[in-house]
């Protein structure tokens, strides 16, 4: 296979999700890199078209990157990009005391790909986003911000949810969704 894209991450967790959605039947060779890219302060086009790019110039091919933001309504959209910080910080059992005195707890899961041929070409970009609630935290621990996360319409959270069951509603599963079809191959126009 000549085609080949390369995710570039610092996150074991997120890298497991994509490739488990993507599944067996997408027409490129996917690698990984694991390298903890800086990011821009700022909006999330911003920071993601320059991670991509950053990407783009050290792997010296086709990359993707991702950033996940996690915004609260009751705080115009904070801790949005720099959730990272936050729940390094707080950790889940303290993160979500943060709307503590709010009536408004309800959250966006934002997942915003960006897809790069080489250095010298645009940023193209691929969004998702899973509507929720932000609760106290209920499930394993082992990703983020998952156990204070309950999508709409469920009443477990995204930690309590069988992984299958994520995959297929999360903010990650929206944008990958949108990415698989750009390199669908009846799309012949979008080939890397
Ligand atoms: O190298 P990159 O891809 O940037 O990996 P990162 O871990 O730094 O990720 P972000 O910059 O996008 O920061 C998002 C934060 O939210 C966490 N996170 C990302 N996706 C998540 C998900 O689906 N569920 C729970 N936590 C998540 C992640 O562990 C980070 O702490
Ligand atoms: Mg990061």
């Amino acid at each position: 296979m000549s085609r080949t894209l390369t995710f570039v991450t610092g996150n074991a967790k997120k890298l497991e999700e994509i490739k488990s959605i993507l599944g067996h039947k997408f027409p490129y060779k996917v690698d990984s890199v694991r390298i903890d890219l800086p990011e821009l302060q700022g909006e999330i086009d911003d920071i993601i078209t320059e991670k991509a790019k950053e990407a783009a110039k050290r792997v010296k091919g086709a990359v993707v990157v991702e950033d996940t933001c996690l915004c609260f309504n009751a705080l115009n959209g904070l801790p949005g990009p720099y959730i990272r910080s936050f729940l390094e910080k707080l950790g889940p059992e303290n993160l979500y005391k943060l709307l503590d005195g709010f009536e408004d707890k309800t959250a966006n899961a934002i997942c915003t790909l960006g897809f790069c041929r080489d250095q010298h070409s645009e940023v193209v970009l691929f969004q998702g986003v899973t509507e929720g609630t932000i609760v106290a935290p209920r499930g394993p621990r082992d990703f983020g911000w998952d156990p204070i996360f309950q999508p709409l319409d469920y009443d477990q959270t995204y930690a309590e949810l069988p992984k299958a069951t994520k995959n297929k509603i999360s903010h990650r599963f929206r944008a990958v969704d949108k990415l698989r079809d750009y390199f669908n191959p009846s799309k012949s126009d979008n080939e890397v």
